[in-house]
């Protein structure tokens, strides 16, 4: 445990300055900052490790609020939608732009929720950089790592922030090994908390020590506002803590980065002390861009410990946007690939990340600039739903807050209010771009994760229906991972999400932000349909529509791929896969002219348009199953033998031919229901695993897979109640409901887990046959 006595004599405080209203940045801002000065940065972690929290006080002492926003009162800025601030919990990925030391922050706070990873995503995508806060008492946890993947997946440069140190069984030391451990990155320890050792104060969290600069931060407002940064004496009790952390740190970076090795025997007589400051800051800086190491810093946000000094770090080791790769996108229908890198004076290029419907102003779409410059009022094509739209504003964000701004630069992030059809994902160029337009320049999209849960959305009479039509075109165009379809038997109109929280928060929204009269019908699970058996069926369009005749012949074979044979197994035969299916489609008869009988399809459809025909009837047929109508998955079908008949036959008739087969194989095929099977990884204390285990085995019906402490040899035994299980499951997510409730009443509250589908599992009849009844309403 690290400690000191505060009230030493004689030190040198280097007051710092906290002007607020020198820091208060709106209108000039835009136009001051470059973009070297420019951080797009996200704030991820696990739920509730205090990233809200965090970024409020981030604001606080940027001078973009007042007052200190706090989560428990309902009262913080970046969580302003009604939901969020009800439930404590961030739901939308608020962004905000503020000023610090001379720099733009553009700063996206992102949900914890398992249910939101995909704003997660979508944000993680457009950010340069990021900041994850870990619990200090909790360590990392599993929303942690799956962020930390996400991040991962984009290279992105990241900080950690050990927070609420201030509660008691904080550990420092055991959350920086988790980092190394759990996360596999390189922990840089550039501060250590330090606690008091008085009697009326022992363990309290009292300063944070600056390990580069070798000062002792402390903060002497209640708020958090001001501060001092004393130089830490050779007397101080904490000295040969902070000396033996300096050596580690200017070690570390010496393995990785050959210019601190220059310095350290050239400048500083291998002394690690006498390294100077700012060599270290450049070290941490170049390792942390090349993602070989995070930088830790400490703190408690709530308590108003260390908050500014983050904010330094952002600013001194995350990236701007030029120290960024460039950006890749696609041409030619993303056959070939294209680097766009970030320049001002470049043809625009731009990804919408997100959409938000605001009541006034109407759909509001965040996108990042990554070449060119958008400017208002600019006539954009959006190169994904192919057509024209027209930037009638740009806006720049303060949470809710905005301001109103003339262009965004390459390296931005900004909003576009006036685009009607621009979804989450979309890219947009210059109209007049001519050859960005022919050859669809795309950014890449976003994987969207299957649905676990759909519910079926109710409005109260017929003439509540248009509203909530549109409120739900509004909701799916904000978030890609909804999806809203018409049930074919009883005609409701369903929607599907990825959790049981989403689905809620939708409704919650439904009612309160759109004011729809509408119920939300009991949420259920979204299975998917396989078979086990093989079929074959060879299905005979012939239909008059108009006075013409459309006459089609195909045949479907379908087997069970409950192996999961994979595409590498079959690429080479020509197999191909969509939607966790394999398909193969035999045009070697299309050339074949008997087979265009009447002349058919000769000068109407060319071997392109058939091809595509085919797959469009495949992916119909695959998105309905025969036992309850849910999707395919885990098929293979290959078709063979298409004939058609005379010029009226058009792409519409094949693919409905094909449909139509691909449904006749399938029943025949002894079609069954697939249920989705989680990963559940739940970390408990030691004294809860025994009834965690059991009920995850025993009632949910899950399969234990792994059991793993978290305590390691050098655990400080102040702390040893506090050590952490975690538990690694496959449970069928129908056994998962109300797990959170469940888990809270078997730990007191202390148990945490994420979970993610992995696939999906055969379920038995007897269950089967149960859940095709409640379905059913028999
Ligand atoms: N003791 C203590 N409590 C904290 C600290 N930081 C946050 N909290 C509390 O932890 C809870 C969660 O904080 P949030 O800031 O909402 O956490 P979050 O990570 O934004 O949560 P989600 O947005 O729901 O993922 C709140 O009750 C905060 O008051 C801290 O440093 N110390």
């Amino acid at each position: 445990m690290i400690s000191c006595l505060l009230a030493r004599p004689g030190r040198s405080v280097v007051k710092i300055s906290h002007d607020v209203s020198s820091m208060r940045f709106y209108a000039s801002a835009s136009k001051a900052f470059s973009t070297p000065k420019t951080r797009n940065i996200g704030i991820i972690a696990h739920i509730d490790a205090g990233k809200t929290t965090t970024t409020e006080r981030m604001l606080y002492y940027a001078g973009v609020t007042k007052r200190l926003g706090d989560i428990d009162d309902g009262d913080t800025v970046m969580d302003y939608l009604k939901a969020e601030r009800e439930r404590g919990i961030t739901i939308n990925s608020a962004a905000i732009t503020f000023g610090w030391k001379d720099h733009r922050l553009n700063l996206i706070d992102t949900p914890g929720h398992v249910d939101f990873t995909m704003e997660v995503e979508r944000s993680v995508r457009v950010l340069d950089g990021a900041v994850t806060i870990l619990d200090g008492v909790a360590g990392v946890e599993a929303q942690t790592e799956t962020v930390w993947r996400q991040a991962d997946r984009y290279s992105l440069p990241r900080l950690a922030f050990v927070n609420k140190l201030d509660r008691t069984g904080g550990a420092f030391g055991r959350t920086v090994q988790e980092i190394w451990k759990k996360l596999q990155a390189r922990p840089l320890v550039t501060q250590l908390p330090c606690y008091y050792d008085d009697a009326t104060r022992k363990g309290c969290l009292a300063a944070v020590i600056d390990v580069v600069d070798m000062k002792v931060l402390e903060w002497t407002s209640d708020d958090g506002h001001s501060w001092t940064a004393t130089a830490l004496t050779k007397d101080a009790p904490t000295y040969d803590e902070a000396v033996l952390a300096r050596t580690a740190l200017v070690e570390t970076l010496a393995e990785m980065d050959e210019a601190i090795v220059d310095v350290f025997f050239d400048q500083a007589d291998g002394d690690h002390m006498q390294v100077p400051a700012v060599a270290i800051k450049d070290a941490i800086r170049r390792v942390t861009l090349d993602n070989k190491a995070v930088p830790v810093l400490c703190g408690s946000a709530f308590k108003n410990i260390g908050v500014q000094p983050l904010l330094d770090a952002i600013v001194d080791y995350l990236p701007s946007p030029l120290d960024r790769p460039a950006a890749l996108a696609t041409i030619n229908d993303q056959r070939t690939q294209l680097m766009i890198p970030l320049k001002e004076n470049a043809s625009l290029c731009a990804l919408a990340f997100k959409v938000t419907h605001d009541p006034r102003r109407g759909p509001m779409v965040y996108v990042k600039v990554y070449a060119g410059k958008l400017a208002q009022r600019a006539t954009l094509f959006n190169t994904t739903t192919r057509s024209k739209e027209r930037a009638n504003k740009l806006l720049q964000m303060y949470a809710k807050d905005v301001e109103e701004i003339p262009a965004i630069e390459a390296g931005n992030i900004g909003v576009i209010v006036g685009l009607k059809h621009t979804r989450t994902g979309d890219t947009l160029v210059m109209a007049n771009d001519r050859q960005a337009v022919k050859t669809n320049l795309q950014l890449g999209h976003i994987d969207i994760p299957s649905p676990a849960f759909f519910a079926a959305i109710e409005p109260h009479s017929v003439s509540d229906e248009p509203a909530v039509e549109e409120a739900l075109q509004h909701l799916t165009r904000e978030d890609p991972s909804l999806k809203v379809w018409t049930d074919e038997d009883s005609g409701q109109r369903l929607i599907s999400g990825m959790g049981e929280l989403h689905l809620e928060i939708v409704k919650d929204r439904l009612i309160n932000d759109f004011k729809c009269k509408a119920d939300m019908g009991k949420m259920r699970i979204s299975y998917r349909e396989s078979c086990q058996a093989d079929g074959l069926a060879t299905y005979q369009y012939d239909k008059e529509i108009l006075g013409k005749r459309a006459r089609a012949s195909v045949t479907v074979s379908i087997s069970s791929n409950l192996d999961q044979e994979t595409l590498d197994d079959n690429e080479d035969k020509g197999w191909a896969s969509e939607s966790g299916n394999l398909f193969k489609i035999d045009l070697g008869q299309f050339g074949n002219e008997e087979n265009h009988q009447d002349g058919a399809g000769e000068g109407c459809l060319s071997t392109d348009e058939i091809y595509q025909a085919v797959h469009t009837g495949l992916m119909s047929g695959f998105a309905r199953g025969a036992v309850l109508g849910f999707p395919l998955t885990r098929v293979k079908v290959r078709v063979s033998n298409l004939e058609f008949y005379g010029p009226e036959t058009t792409a519409g008739a094949i693919s409905a031919s094909v449909s139509h087969a691909v449904h006749q194989a399938l029943s025949s095929a002894s079609p069954n229901l697939l249920e989705p099977m989680m990963e559940v990884v739940t970390e408990v204390h030691e004294a809860d695993i025994g009834h965690v285990v059991a009920d995850l085995s025993g009632t949910r019906r899950g399969h234990v897979l792994s059991m793993e402490s978290t305590l390691d040899e050098n655990r400080d035994l102040d702390n040893a109640t506090e050590v952490q299980h975690r538990i690694k499951a496959h449970v069928p997510l129908s056994s998962m409901l109300g797990y959170s409730s469940g888990l809270r009443s078997l730990t007191g509250g202390s148990g945490s887990f994420s979970m993610r589908v992995i696939g999906y599992g055969e379920m038995g009849k007897d269950r089967e046959r149960a859940v095709v009844n409640e379905m059913k309403g028999w």
